[in-house]
């Protein structure tokens, strides 16, 4: 499932992200990249460990615990510390697959993330730069993405996917990865449109009783799913 997530940072929070970003100790991106995506990895991005990243992750982390629409289609576990990356001057990022665990190092040990799910959110406006598109391929074919500053998409980890060379201004973005309660897409998507249909019925018809039975459903089937 590919699933856009309207205005996860609002304004002020991207304005805010972005002024640190101007700021910050930008490095080669291929510092992150494994043995063959760092041949197909050409842009700039924080350390892991820089404070600016760590800072402004938090801020995406916190803003994330707020957001429904991401928690239900995500239903994390676990969430890579977000990361920042730049693409200018003709920069890109060919096809290639994520790594399927990642080694989140910020609380002193080496904790690995499955990484179920992969984000990328938007921190730059998509009037500001030509390109830059990210491109996943999807089931139903090519996907090329490019949303407004402060929204984020959602993919399988699985997924191949590259950024198109960025042929004029500066495309700034957070990416980060989730490993999932539930390990299986369709597992998650079954859930995520449960859920979405319960939303709508409690809005529409709050007495009706079938709710509490759906509502059932929906949490027995992620106990017997939940991978913790
Ligand atoms: O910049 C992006 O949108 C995606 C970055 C990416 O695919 C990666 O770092 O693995
Ligand atoms: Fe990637």
């Amino acid at each position: 499932m590919l699933l856009q997530v309207p205005q996860v940072l609002d304004a002020e929070q991207v304005a805010h992200c972005r002024a640190r970003l101007a700021q910050a100790n930008w490095a080669d991106g291929r510092i992150t990249a494994g043995h063959q995506s760092a041949k197909a990895k050409d842009n700039a991005q924080l350390p892991e460990a820089d404070p600016v990243a760590r800072e402004l992750g938090a801020l995406v982390l916190d803003a994330l615990s707020r957001n429904a629409t991401f928690f239900s289609a995500a239903l994390p576990q676990k969430i890579f510390p977000p990361l920042f990356n730049r693409y200018s001057g003709g920069q890109s990022f060919g096809f290639h697959v994520d790594n399927a665990v990642r080694y989140d190092r910020s609380r002193g040990g080496a904790e690995a993330i499955r990484t179920d799910l992969s984000a990328t959110l938007f921190l730059s406006a998509p009037d500001e730069y030509d390109g830059g598109e990210l491109l996943i391929e999807d089931t139903y074919g090519n996907q090329s993405i490019k949303l407004a500053a402060g929204d984020l998409v959602l993919y399988p980890g699985t997924s191949l996917h590259k950024v198109t060379p960025v042929t004029r201004g500066e495309r700034l973005a957070s990416f980060f990865w989730i490993q999932s309660l539930l390990r299986e897409d369709a597992q998650r998507r079954l859930m995520f449109e449960l859920d979405v249909s319960i939303r709508r019925l409690t809005q529409d018809v709050p007495e009706h009783p079938a709710l509490v039975q759906l509502t059932g459903v929906y949490h027995n089937l992620l106990r017997r799913w939940a991978d913790t």
